[in-house]
């Protein structure tokens, strides 16, 4: 029988990504996603439920229509900057919603769970690459917020027997190989991105935020993993979890770190424009180097990334940006177009 697995957040970027991934390894995906950040025309075809992961009521009713044998949950805020400014929402969406989620599963029996949690959860780094025994040390609440749910996660495991994995991204980019859907962040704030809406004309110039870091170039060093390779790493858990192991966590990078500037070259290289830089202040918590180690995803989970090379990832992401400018070019206004031209 297939197996279907209910994926909050399926209507944002790493999600509606798994779900492909997941509809490809044969599995039946179920979305649920209050469409807070993400976009409906995202879930291809797959059954969507839009609603609040918070919604005790909500959750109940679509575990027990869909009967999911697992759980994968990406739904969250992700703006480090905001979480700062509100922490409140933060912890409300990322801790409570998700302890709220918990419950629900708790009291139908469904106790697989895979969690995304990230790099942020470690802080500055004492070492890198960073490995799963790293301190945690989270130094904003979008951080805090996912290592609260991560012990939360094995207290639950000890008392009720919910089987989670929580895979740490370090920085999820790239877009779908095949060019069907892609990163819709709104506002947009990661570095890849935002570099290449400067090559397609969206944007006049990237700001760079500090250049006096202690790395080779000044910039910060960062490991950039693809998002298909992500959701490799979570079919791989999920099989795991599905026949009969218990829980883990992982952290999932290259072990490359590249810097800012390193990123903007390869952009310019992609797509032979010039990208303006613009140099700003330092941005408040950014730590100068985070690269991962990923040895044990590897050992463990058997996890090979088809995508490591940050050319490929960029170059996946410069086909999105390219699809998602002419989409927007064709649905403006022909007045637009005429005061552009
Ligand atoms: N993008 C990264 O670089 C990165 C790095 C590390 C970890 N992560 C984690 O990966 C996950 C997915 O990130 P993303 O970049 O795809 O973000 P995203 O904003 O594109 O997707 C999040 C989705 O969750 C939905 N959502 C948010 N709160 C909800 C709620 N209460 N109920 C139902 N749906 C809700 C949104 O509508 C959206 O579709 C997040 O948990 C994020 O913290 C992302
Ligand atoms: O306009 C920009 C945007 C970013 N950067 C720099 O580029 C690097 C990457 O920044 P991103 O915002 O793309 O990614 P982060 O490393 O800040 O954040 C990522 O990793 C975090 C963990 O540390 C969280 O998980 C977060 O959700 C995820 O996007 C940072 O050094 C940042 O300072 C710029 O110079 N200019």
């Amino acid at each position: 029988m297939t197996d279907t697995i209910l994926v909050t957040g399926g209507a944002g970027y790493i999600g509606s990504q798994m779900v492909k991934a997941l509809r490809q390894a044969g599995y039946r995906p179920v979305v649920l996603d209050d469409l807070s950040s993400g976009h409906r025309n995202a879930v291809r075809g797959e059954e969507l439920h839009v609603g609040d992961v918070g919604d005790a009521a909500f959750v109940d009713r679509v575990l027990a229509e869909v009967q999911p044998a697992a759980v994968m949950h990406f739904a969250s805020f992700i703006q480090v900057g905001e979480s700062v400014a509100d922490p409140g929402k933060y912890f409300r969406n990322n801790v409570t919603a998700t302890q709220t989620l918990l419950d629900a599963m708790r009291a139908r029996g469904i106790l697989r769970f895979i969690f995304s949690s990230t790099a942020a959860i470690f802080g500055d780094p004492q070492y890198v690459p960073i490995d799963e025994a790293h301190p945690k040390s989270p130094i904003n609440p979008y951080g805090r917020s996912k290592w609260f749910v991560e012990q939360l996660l094995e207290d639950y495991d000890h008392a009720y027997g919910l089987k989670s994995v929580c895979l740490r991204y370090f920085n999820a980019a790239g877009a779908d190989p095949d060019n069907e859907i892609g990163e819709r962040h709104d506002p947009e704030t990661h570095l890849v991105p935002l570099i290449l809406q400067v090559a397609s004309g969206r944007r006049p110039h990237i700001g760079v935020y500090g250049d006096d870091y202690p790395t080779a170039d000044g910039t910060c060093v960062r490991d950039y993993v693809h998002v298909a390779d992500l959701c490799d790493a979570h079919l791989l858990a999920l099989r795991q979890l599905l026949g009969g192991a218990g829980s883990a966590r992982y952290n999932l990078g290259n072990g490359n770190g590249f810097s800012v500037r390193e990123v903007i070259d390869t952009a310019r290289r992609i797509t032979g424009h010039p990208i303006p830089v613009v140099m700003e202040p330092r941005r408040a918590g950014d730590p100068p180097s985070l690269v991962a180690d990923a040895a044990a995803a590897r050992a463990a989970l058997g996890w090979t990334p088809r995508y490591a090379d940050l050319h490929t990832i960029i170059g996946h992401a410069w086909a999105c940006e390219q699809r998602i400018a002419a989409e927007l070019d064709h649905a403006r206004p022909a007045s637009d177009t005429n005061r552009s031209s």
